[in-house]
């Protein structure tokens, strides 16, 4: 079948579409239907289906002659460490692990953080977690303590799984007293923790509270696989809102088994017993998706990469864990191209590999820009696809289905929809425009299975995030257009939220931290360009009346805070004292302008602004730090 003929059948019939992909994996009991509807635009999908998501990434392989295949290629050039876990020996650890999650008393619902860097062990706690139908929410290593405290009070885990360190180019993080603190921060305490006791890093266990990852698995039964409600959340993933609080996505267990393992042949070409390897972190949805769930579901190999595009060793890491392992797709942000790409311009670190192995590289997490692409497309000799996604949906809203049919690349779209989404580009009241015009991209209500079907304990939010602007529609938060040949392009975000290096980060939040600084009265924080990270932020302070410190101190203590508070994630680098703000008459900070006048661009100046004055002295004092130049 053609691409289009797919993504018809999926729009015109959604229920025998999905039923027929449901197919794919395992029951313990089939849904009656795919879809369910809940009222007020709710949906739910396969919710009277019973299933577990383990058995079908780990068990079911070991029962259907997978057992002696790599499940799992361990590479790590920080650590110099190259290992391999066949689906046999997985399924024994996660079964043994899941079994010490039992024996603290953890069980179906119950809530696990998992703290820890890209180790085979992350992969292990997560499936442990949904072998027994605990819901695990994974946070990424890059945050400092208040995030996970915030994350902690939010989903009140029974238990936390935690390694003693991650191991960042030229220094460890050491993971456990940033979770001592988090915990000390937060109202909610778990049960138990489980302590990966890295050798790098021997981390000092609290008596009564912590446990050491061995010794919680010494004796104990090993758990069998617990079925699920399809409905059943399989993770919480919380991702960056407009506010500071995140928010947490839910991701329900049998769609985004059926959805991921669709994706793997139709989107990413791989056959089961194929290597297919993303480059992210299991701090992300790449990570739960395409680390974890998506290529174990579908019975591939996945590699767990621990390091960097660029300096662990070389600019030709990522060619050269290809060309060993065999990966045949290749997903990574355009941010990691583009850090190869200044290293070795010329691609000569590719040059010493065989990467035939190599069909397609697919970029995702930011927007990607013609440079790279066509750099990538250049050295590599290979399809490059960009996609789109969110957190929110699990998987791909728009890109290309190579393993069905392969559209042709027009660079700077990541392509066409993919089945179950109806994409549509909708004006400021809510209706579809011509193709070619700009408008908000919104995705026509039910979404296809694996997307959110709502936000932990925040149903409101997620309505008031999602759903109430255009009613019927999801509201995605981007920006863009569909042209006559049905292809999406991404222009911009509709709210406050930006991306550096492939991380969404909440300016909000930025803007919550910068204004506890005890000096400062008012403050503005901005994603501007940035070559190597796509986009970075940059505070604007106002200082309280009457404080006279040297400017410079007091915006080392703003970088200082947003690190300390939010993480070295966040990438803040940059503060900038100023005397006013521009806004509007309403008061509205008119950041948007501001990010054209950094970014040296053309604007119109805005017809509400209080006093246009001010935007000369932003672009005076923008000038003294490098910005609006030209
Ligand atoms: C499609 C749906 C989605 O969008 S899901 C999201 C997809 N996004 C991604 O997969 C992320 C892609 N980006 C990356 O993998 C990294 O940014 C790459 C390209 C590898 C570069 O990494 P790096 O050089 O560390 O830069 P960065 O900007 O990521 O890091 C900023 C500071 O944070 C630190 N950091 C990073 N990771 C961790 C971690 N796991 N634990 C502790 N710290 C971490 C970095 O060391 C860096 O710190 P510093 O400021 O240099 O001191």
């Amino acid at each position: 079948m053609s691409y289009r003929e797919i993504y018809q059948a999926s729009l015109d019939d959604p229920e025998a579409f999905w039923m027929q992909a449901a197919e794919a994996i395992d029951w313990d009991r089939k849904p009656s239907r795919a879809l369910h509807e809940q009222g007020d635009n709710l949906y739910e999908w396969y919710a009277d289906g019973m299933v577990n998501g383990c058995h079908n990434a780990v068990d079911r392989h070991v029962g259907n002659g997978r057992g002696d295949q790599a499940a799992i290629i361990y590479d790590s050039p920080v650590t110099g460490t190259k290992s391999s876990l066949t689906y046999r020996e997985l399924q024994s650890h996660v079964a043994s692990l899941a079994g010490a999650l039992v024996a603290q008393g953890v069980s179906k619902g119950d809530r696990v953080i998992i703290y820890m860097p890209m180790v085979p062990e992350a992969l292990e706690a997560m499936l442990a977690c949904a072998r027994i139908g605990a819901v695990h929410s994974v946070v990424f290593g890059g945050f400092a303590s208040n995030e996970l405290a915030v994350r902690i009070d939010d989903c009140a885990p029974k238990a936390i799984i935690a390694a003693s360190c991650g191991l960042e180019p030229g220094r460890i993080v050491k993971y456990k007293p940033l979770l001592d603190s988090a915990i000390e921060q937060a109202a909610h305490k778990p049960d138990v923790c489980i302590i990966l006791q890295r050798e790098q890093e021997t981390a000092d266990l609290i008596e009564g509270r912590d446990l050491d990852w061995h010794a919680a698995q010494e004796g104990v039964t090993p758990a069998d696989c617990v079925p699920v409600e399809g409905n059943h959340p399989a993770y919480i993933l919380y991702t960056s809102g407009t506010t500071g609080a995140p928010k947490g996505v839910i991701r329900p267990t049998a769609g985004h088994l059926v959805a991921l393992h669709w994706t793997m042949k139709n989107i990413y070409d791989v056959d089961p017993g194929d290597v297919f390897w993303a480059a992210s972190d299991v701090g992300w949805v790449v990570g739960h998706s395409y680390i974890c769930y998506g290529p174990l579901v579908h019975g591939n190999t996945t590699v767990v990469f621990e390091g960097k595009p660029v300096g662990t060793p070389d600019a030709g890491t990522f060619w050269r864990v290809i060309s060993e392992h065999n990966v045949r797709s290749f997903f990574t942000a355009p941010t990691a191209i583009r850090a190869v790409k200044r290293e070795d311009p010329k691609g000569l670190e590719r040059e010493k590999y065989d990467l035939s192995c190599l069909r397609a590289l697919y970029l995702a997490g930011e927007r990607a820009d013609p440079d790279t692409i066509e750099w990538a497309q250049k050295i590599l000799d290979v399809p490059v696809y960009d996609h789109w996604w969110q957190t929110e949906t699990g998987w791909t809203i728009a890109g290309n289905p190579a393993g069905c049919e392969a559209m042709p690349v027009k660079i700077g779209s990541p392509t066409v929809a993919m089945p179950g989404y109806d994409v549509q580009i909708l004006d400021e009241a809510g209706h579809p425009v011509a193709a070619g015009d700009l408008g908000a991209i919104a995705v026509r209500l039910p979404l296809p299975p694996g997307t959110l079907p709502t936000l932990w304990n925040a149903t409101d939010r997620f309505r008031k995030s999602y759903l109430t602007t255009f009613p019927g529609y999801y509201e995605t938060g981007d920006a863009g257009m569909i042209d006559e040949d049905g292809y999406l392009y991404i222009m911009a975000r509709t709210d406050d939220v930006i991306n550096v290096a492939g991380h969404r980060l909440s300016t909000g939040a930025m803007e919550e931290v910068l204004a506890g600084h005890p000096d400062v009265a008012e403050c503005a924080v901005v994603g501007v360009s940035d070559d190597l990270k796509g986009q970075a932020p940059l505070g604007l302070v106002c200082l309280t009346t009457g404080v006279n410190r040297p400017h410079e101190e007091i915006t080392t203590e703003c970088v200082k805070l947003v690190r300390e508070k939010i993480g070295p994630v966040a990438a803040f680098k940059n503060a900038l004292v100023v005397e006013r703000l521009p806004k509007t008459r309403s008061g509205k900070i008119l950041r948007a302008t501001v990010v054209k006048i950094a970014d040296n661009q053309d604007f119109k100046m805005p017809a509400t602004i209080d006093d246009p004055a001010i935007l000369d002295e932003i672009r005076d004092a923008l000038r003294t730090i490098g910005y609006a130049q030209g």
